[in-house]
């Protein structure tokens, strides 16, 4: 995964140096599921809470292995949203979410969730945006050191109705933490025209919008209906065809790159063959992101240092990548700005001896 190259070496002295510059760097986090999210930690005491109510989860655990192909992954979904079904369980994994980023350095954060009901009523869409956001809220730069806003997924088999409803809720919301809204789920089930209006919508309201896009080949023929969105950041961008490349390049769209997710997924090869690789070569615009840090056990950091040891990115260039993100995020410039200077403050600040080296 991450390899004590000679360039790392030379750069960073050891692996342990890379892997803690990586965690000491201010970082953003734009693409993270919160159900994909849950700490293997976090997940067993999910399964301790609820194994006598449901016995056939009492051995469940995340299967730490690559997959043949995409689909195969959003099966563990029909067993975490198991554990996860009720108000009290989604304001657990949210906290400890938000918690687990903020230990890895994360200073702002959007976390993104599909919004469920339960078959008896008791959990409802709207419970639920409610209990993820009044976590979301006890947390402010002053007093935890991170910053964390909400975006709402639509599932691709949503029906235009389920769309709407969530679209809807977004929109109350949108002034108490949600900023944006997504298209996420199984990329070979769906179609873009089905909701296509329930994100037209979304835009008219001022939200933004974020589209899983070419994750997988056959999306291709939707590329072109994507983009009359105008959305503001894409997810994957896996398998681009020239126009989608044209667009991207012309409209400087910030891509969201998952690099582990990708590989362990089997949409990309290897690291060395990500696509990050064109992108830095082109220079167009990313933000180094997890998707499911739970499930393929890879946190923000770790990324940034797979990034380092694969494209040889020396201690500057990766603060620039984190620096780079902050024009990406969803929130409005005034967050932007006090990003902004608390990144150049941490760069200035000659307690990271690494970064002073380079610059010397
Ligand atoms: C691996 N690449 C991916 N591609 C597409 N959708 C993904 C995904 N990873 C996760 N999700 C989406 O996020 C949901 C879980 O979090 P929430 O219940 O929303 O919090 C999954 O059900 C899937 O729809
Ligand atoms: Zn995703």
């Amino acid at each position: 995964m991450v390899e004590p190259t000679p360039f790392i070496l030379t750069q960073y002295g050891s692996l342990e140096n890379l892997e803690k510059y990586c965690r000491d760097m201010p970082k953003i986090e734009l693409h993270a599921h919160i159900n994909g999210s849950i700490s293997p930690e976090t997940l067993q005491q999910l399964v301790e809470r609820k194994k006598e109510k449901k016995p056939h989860l009492a051995q469940f655990t995340i299967p730490k292995r690559k997959l043949d192909v995409i689909n195969e992954f959003f099966s563990i979904f029909n067993v975490v949203y198991q554990l996860t079904d009720d108000d009290e369980s989604i304001g657990y994994i949210t906290e400890s979410v938000i918690l687990d980023f903020k230990k890895d350095g994360v200073q702002y954060l959007e976390l993104r969730t599909t919004p469920r009901s339960d078959k008896n009523g008791m959990m409802t869409k709207e419970s639920y945006v409610g209990i993820v956001l009044s976590v979301i809220q006890k947390f402010s730069y002053s007093e935890h050191g991170i910053i964390v806003k909400l975006i709402l997924s639509i599932d691709r088999r949503n029906t235009l109705e389920e769309a709407m409803e969530t679209v809807n809720l977004a929109i109350k919301y949108k002034n108490r933490g949600v900023v944006g809204v997504d298209l996420c789920g199984d990329p070979s089930k769906g179609h873009i025209d089905n909701v296509k209006p329930a994100f037209i919508e979304a835009k008219k309201h001022g939200l933004k919008v974020t589209l899983h896009f070419g994750e997988i080949e056959e999306n291709i023929p939707e590329h072109a209906s994507m983009l009359e969105l105008s959305p503001d950041r894409l997810g994957h961008a896996t398998h681009l065809d020239p126009e989608s490349k044209d667009y991207i390049s012309s409209k400087n769209i910030p891509v969201e790159m998952c690099m582990t997710s990708n590989v362990l997924s089997n949409t990309v090869k290897n690291y060395r063959e990500h696509h990050i690789r064109d992108f830095l070569i082109t220079g167009y615009k990313f933000c180094i992101c997890t998707d499911d840090k739970g499930v393929f056990f890879s946190d923000l950091s770790t990324e940034y240092a797979i990034a380092a040891s694969t494209f040889s990115l020396d201690p500057k260039s990766l603060f620039e990548l984190s620096f780079q993100s902050i024009d990406c995020i969803f929130d409005n410039d005034e967050t932007k700005l006090q990003l902004r200077k608390i990144w150049n403050d941490w760069y200035s600040s000659s307690k990271n001896s690494l970064l002073t080296n380079v610059n010397d």
